[in-house]
């Protein structure tokens, strides 16, 4: 076989694209780690003086007679979603043996670490919600999602809750999406923060004035929901080459409503930047973890609007919980991975959310 300049000519191009990648990665590696301190900065400190429910109560609106298990995946990440900010000790709480630093005594110290991330609601069909609830005691579940009052029911609700998180496990019945719409409008009329995921986005692909320049909304759409939207919104199909500029162009064309786009890197944008989280996550591709995503999404989301504007440093609040969010969830999966290697399952990662929490925050 000949070995000649064509040979020495594909070597050369070779290393200069490696050499290029890996500035690429070193240079995302730095810019994910910049943007990490920044999330770090929107995580509320833990005192004795808050009660509960003040560091986010989050709605979620899904959960019919098929799926259950999205809305209490999305629900109990909500609620695992730590405090942060625990004393400066390396030991995780649950074996911190006495405040340490100056501050709450143990038993309070307890307490707020046990509270987790405040209260979940879930709003559900009544079929879904006995089986909702079973799974875990701690969530408060409104059975009234296919109820002809369904909207004024949750609507009693939203002066109470932070985030909403719509669309895991919803369905596509439409009485049901009939609903949401109601749901979605009051929620904008009230200003809250809304992660739109799974059958939330289905909505949204029939009809993108629900969210069209609604600032507070994240929608977090995995490879064929960001097909769907794209479709729809853009009217052209999706240029797979280019998932950076792919996902802001959806982003802006909805009135720059910020758009996480879920994949081997989770690609996010608000139509002006582009963040992209590359954490180590696994190759375990089980059902659920959007949905964690989402619920985890829900809680950071809150944190971040709440932060202002001294703790963002300029940067968009919804971009960094964005990435925060992301970056916990590829950490609990691969956490999970590591003890549980083919086996693993959401429930796995749910376990992981706090330690992947600690490593990734409290650091
Ligand atoms: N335990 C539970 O209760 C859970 C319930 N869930 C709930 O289910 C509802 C429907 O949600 P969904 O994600 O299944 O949506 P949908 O549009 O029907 O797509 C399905 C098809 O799309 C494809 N496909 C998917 N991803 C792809 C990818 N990355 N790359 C390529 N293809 C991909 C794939 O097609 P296939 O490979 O089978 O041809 C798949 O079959 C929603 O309410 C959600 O919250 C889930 O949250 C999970 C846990
Ligand atoms: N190829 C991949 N490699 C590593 N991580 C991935 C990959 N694809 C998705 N993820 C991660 O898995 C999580 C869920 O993304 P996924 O695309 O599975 O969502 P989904 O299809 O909506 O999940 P669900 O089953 O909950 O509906 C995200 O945090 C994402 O970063
Ligand atoms: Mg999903």
């Amino acid at each position: 076989m000949a070995v000649g300049p064509a040979w020495a000519a594909a070597g050369a191009c070779r290393r200069v694209l490696q050499r290029a990648f890996s500035l690429h990665k070193a240079h995302s590696v730095k810019n994910m780690e910049t943007t990490l301190q920044l999330v770090r900065n929107i995580i509320p400190p833990l005192t004795s003086k808050k009660h509960k429910g003040q560091d986010g109560r989050i709605g979620i609106v899904g959960g019919c007679q098929e799926y259950t298990g999205a809305p209490y995946f999305a629900a109990i990440s909500a609620l695992k979603v730590p405090f942060s900010q625990l004393p400066s000790c390396s030991e995780p709480p649950a074996v911190v043996q006495g405040p340490c630093r100056a501050g709450p005594a143990l038993s309070q110290l307890l307490v707020l670490v046990s509270q987790g991330a405040d209260l979940s609601h879930v709003f559900c069909t009544q079929e879904a919600a006995p089986v909702i609830k079973s799974y875990s005691p701690e969530l408060i579940v409104h059975p009234v999602l296919d109820r002809p009052s369904a909207v004024p029911n949750v609507e009693e609700w939203l002066p109470r809750l932070h985030a909403l998180v719509v669309g895991p496990g919803l369905g596509r019945d439409d009485t049901l999406l009939e609903n949401v719409k109601g749901i979605l409008e009051a929620s904008k009329a009230r200003d809250i923060p809304i992660v739109i995921d799974a059958d939330g986005l289905w909505l949204v692909a029939q009809h993108p004035a629900l969210i069209q320049g609604y600032r507070k909304a994240v929608l977090t759409p995995n490879h064929v929901e960001f097909s769907r939207l794209s479709e729809a919104v853009l009217r052209d199909p999706v240029d797979g080459s280019d998932h950076r500029e792919a996902v802001r162009r959806l982003s802006q064309a909805l009135g720059n409503v910020t758009v996480v786009q879920k994949g081997e890197r989770d690609v996010i944008s608000d139509g002006e930047q582009v963040l992209e989280c590359a954490q180590e996550g696994s190759s375990r591709r089980c059902g659920g973890q959007g949905d964690l995503l989402s619920g985890a999404l829900g809680v950071l989301v809150h944190w971040a609007l709440h932060a202002g504007p001294e703790k963002t440093n300029g940067s968009s609040p919804l971009l960094l919980a964005a990435m925060g969010a992301c970056s916990l969830v590829r950490q609990c999966s691969r956490q999970a991975f590591q003890k549980h290697g083919r086996s693993t399952t959401t429930t796995d990662m749910i376990a992981e959310v706090g330690p992947a929490f600690r490593i990734l925050f409290e650091t």
